[in-house]
Formats: C-alpha cells, sequence, structure tokens
C-alpha cells in the first residue's frame, strides 16, 4: 500500500518523502510545481497536477493503491493571505474538499493533516497547548483552521480519521544536502536572513520593532523540517493501528525573537547581516511558542536538532551549497 504525499515537491513535503523512503514506504507524490521542485522528490512516483482537477486526481487514486494521505498541498504565506484571502479559500479549502471527497470514495480513510501555529491567533497562554483558544489573525490561519474542521465532519459522516499536525515554523534542511528550502518568492525569516549573508540581498527587514516583547520584535519556536517530517510517519503508523482523530502542536518549546534569529545567524555565517527596521507586517502574532507534550507522549515524537544554532546552520550548509535553489540542480 502506498503513502499519498501532496505538495511532496515542496520544502516540508519533500523532507517527509525522504523519511517515508527511509522507512521503506510506497510513496505516490502530487504536485502542481506551483512551488515544488522535481528535483527535490527523491523518493515516490510523482503526478504533476493540481488538487483541485478532479479527473486527475480520479487517475491517481485508480493507479495506486493508496491507504493513507499525508496533505501539504497548500498556499501557507501569512503577507499573501491578506493581500489575497480568496486565492487562500480556493486552494486550500476547496482543494482540501475535493481532496477528501476523493479519499471517501475510494475509501482512504487516514489523512496526516499540515495546520499550523497560526490556527491559535494571539494566544491566550503562551507556551500554547491543543486546548488553547483558535482565534486566528490572518486568513491564512482561518484557512487552515476551517480544513481541520472539515476533517472532523468528514470523520463524523464517512469515518475519515484525521491527524492533524499544527507546525509552529519550519527551518533548516535535510542532513544529506539534496534538499532545503527554495520558495519563489522567499519570504520565511530564516532563508531571507542567510540571502543576506550571501548578498544576495542588501538587508533583512525587520518587520516590527514595536510589539510588547523584550526586545520589540515578534517571537516564534522553529522547528527542524526533518524532526517535523519524522512525526508524520509517526502519524501514519498512528492511524494504521486505529486510533482516532487528534491534533498535536509541533514545536521545540522554545521562543527566540527575529533579531535573536539575526544574531544567531551572524554568529554561524561568520558574515555581516545588516538589519532593517520596517513597519508591522498585517496579520502577525507577537509571540507563537507551542507546547509540544502531546505529541511527544501520544506520538512517541523526539525532536532531536533541537539547537536553533544547529537548525541555522544546517539550512546555511543548504544555501551555501544551492545558492540558485534548485535552480542550479539538473532538474527545477
Ligand atoms: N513552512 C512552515 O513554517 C509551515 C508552518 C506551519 C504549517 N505549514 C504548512 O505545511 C505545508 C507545507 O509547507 P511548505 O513550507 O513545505 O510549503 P511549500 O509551498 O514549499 O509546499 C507546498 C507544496 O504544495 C504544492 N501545491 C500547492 N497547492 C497545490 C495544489 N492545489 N495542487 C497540487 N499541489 C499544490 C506546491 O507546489 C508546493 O510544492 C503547507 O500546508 C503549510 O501551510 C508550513
Ligand atoms: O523578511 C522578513 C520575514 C519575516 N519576518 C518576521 O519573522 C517572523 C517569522 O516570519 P516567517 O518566517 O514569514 O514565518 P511566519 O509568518 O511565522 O509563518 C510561518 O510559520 C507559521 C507557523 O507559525 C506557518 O503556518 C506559516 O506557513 C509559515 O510561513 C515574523 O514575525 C515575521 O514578521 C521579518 O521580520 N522579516
Amino acid at each position: 500500500m502506498a503513502v499519498l504525499v501532496t505538495g511532496g515537491a515542496g520544502y516540508i513535503g519533500s523532507h517527509a518523502v525522504a523519511s517515508l523512503k527511509e522507512r521503506g514506504e510506497e510513496i505516490v507524490v502530487v504536485d502542481n510545481l506551483e512551488q515544488g521542485h522535481r528535483a527535490a522528490v527523491t523518493g515516490g512516483k510523482l503526478y504533476v497536477g493540481d488538487l483541485r482537477d478532479k479527473d486527475f486526481l480520479e487517475t491517481v487514486f485508480k493507479e495506486n493503491s493508496i491507504d493513507a494521505v499525508i496533505h501539504f498541498a497548500a498556499n501557507s504565506l501569512v503577507g499573501e493571505s491578506m493581500q489575497n484571502p480568496g486565492k487562500y479559500y480556493h486552494n486550500n479549502v476547496y482543494g482540501t474538499l475535493c481532496l477528501l471527497e476523493k479519499m471517501i470514495e475510494h475509501n482512504v480513510l487516514k489523512i496526516v493533516f499540515s495546520s499550523t501555529a497560526a490556527t491559535y491567533g494571539e494566544p491566550e497562554n503562551v507556551p500554547i497547548d491543543e486546548y488553547d483558544r483558535t482565534l486566528p489573525t490572518n486568513a491564512y490561519g482561518e484557512t487552515k483552521l476551517a480544513m481541520e474542521k472539515m476533517m472532523k465532519w468528514f470523520d463524523v459522516a464517512h469515518g475519515l480519521k484525521f491527524v492533524s499536525l499544527r507546525y509552529f515554523n519550519a527551518a533548516g534542511a535535510h542532513e544529506s544536502g539534496l534538499i532545503g528550502e527554495d520558495h519563489n518568492p522567499e519570504s520565511h525569516l530564516i532563508p531571507i536572513v542567510l540571502q543576506a549573508a550571501l548578498g544576495q540581498r542588501p538587508h533583512i527587514s525587520v518587520f516590527g520593532e514595536d510589539y510588547d516583547t523584550e526586545d520589540g520584535t515578534c517571537i516564534r519556536d522553529y522547528i527542524h523540517v526533518s524532526d517535523l517530517a519524522d512525526a508524520h510517519v509517526l502519524a501514519v503508523e498512528r492511524l494504521r493501528t486505529g486510533a482516532d482523530s487528534s491534533i498535536y502542536n509541533l514545536g521545540n518549546g522554545q521562543g527566540f525573537s527575529v533579531k535573536q534569529v539575526i544574531d544567531i545567524a551572524r554568529l554561524v555565517t561568520e558574515r555581516e547581516i545588516k538589519a532593517v527596521i520596517e513597519p508591522r507586517r498585517s496579520g502577525d502574532p507577537a509571540v507563537l511558542v507551542a507546547a509540544s507534550n502531546r505529541a511527544r507522549s501520544e506520538l512517541g515524537w523526539n525532536p532531536k536538532r533541537n539547537k536553533l544554532e544547529d537548525i541555522i546552520r544546517s539550512a546555511w550548509n543548504w544555501h551555501v551549497a544551492n545558492p540558485q535553489g534548485y535552480k542550479g540542480k539538473t532538474q527545477e
């Protein structure tokens, strides 16, 4: 039986494909390559197409014996979602609806879902646990919450079992050096800081210095992408035991401000990185830090690459070796 990975040519999805391959799983990848890269898919069979294309999806389900789905495919930029919420509802919510309906048609009843810390919004408690209030401050987080609720009702009606993984901020790159983060345009803090260190950008813009935090910049919980990937493999295994649907936070439990991230990047890269203070970016909560005890106890998740310095170093190794991302590789 195969695991279908939607968005498997993307950043986190490609790392999950690598983890599944290490476990000897049969893998089918679906990606429209809007953000993904062929060269990022290091295992399994890649189908290039869009989740919202029902005939395309029918072919994928007909040609393969799929028993579980890991669903990464989505648009996921906080800033963009505030400018163009319709894009997020269309791709994230409608795309997920197409996928779930196809799964039910083919009696595939297990799904692991990429959710996000953005479902919480401005937290009531720090660190945030899974029982805390969900009140998104941006359209992206709202669509992810809608997707989680859709899965809940598909469970009630059809017995679909889901594990929703609410990741905090993914960072770093695979230790093989073969895959890493390459978005176009790039909007995430760590790759942009490293591009500034490489001289590909004149500076890093710090979005807001007037938040209610110690140094005035936003605090996030950075988690290594390979640790995230491993959680997906564990979640598939848990669903295969017949477990009920559940939601888990995935983070390190330690927060770093934007300024702290830049300082650590200066240490790791031994380069000058110019920082320029700019206005806040719309939709950003001040602090997002995870309590992930539940994933540790129920999934047996044990993140191994916890130090931010090491996470940034793994990203730096990827950026130095692949300054043009996947463009420098044989296939894009
Ligand atoms: N990067 C993070 O820090 C972070 C944190 C929390 C949650 N997430 C979630 O994790 C998932 C993966 O994030 P990422 O950073 O790897 O993003 P990504 O953009 O690198 O990967 C998403 C992939 O899905 C593909 N895709 C998008 N819409 C599609 C569609 N309709 N049909 C087929 N393919 C489609 C894209 O081409 C891309 O390869 C997303 O769902 C995101 O919301 C990411
Ligand atoms: O050039 C930049 C880019 C980012 N930031 C700040 O850095 C922090 C982190 O931003 P970013 O790397 O864009 O991540 P988030 O906006 O926190 O969102 C990421 O993390 C979320 C979970 O916390 C996921 O849901 C999203 O998909 C993922 O993009 C935020 O405070 C940003 O305002 C800057 O100051 N300058």
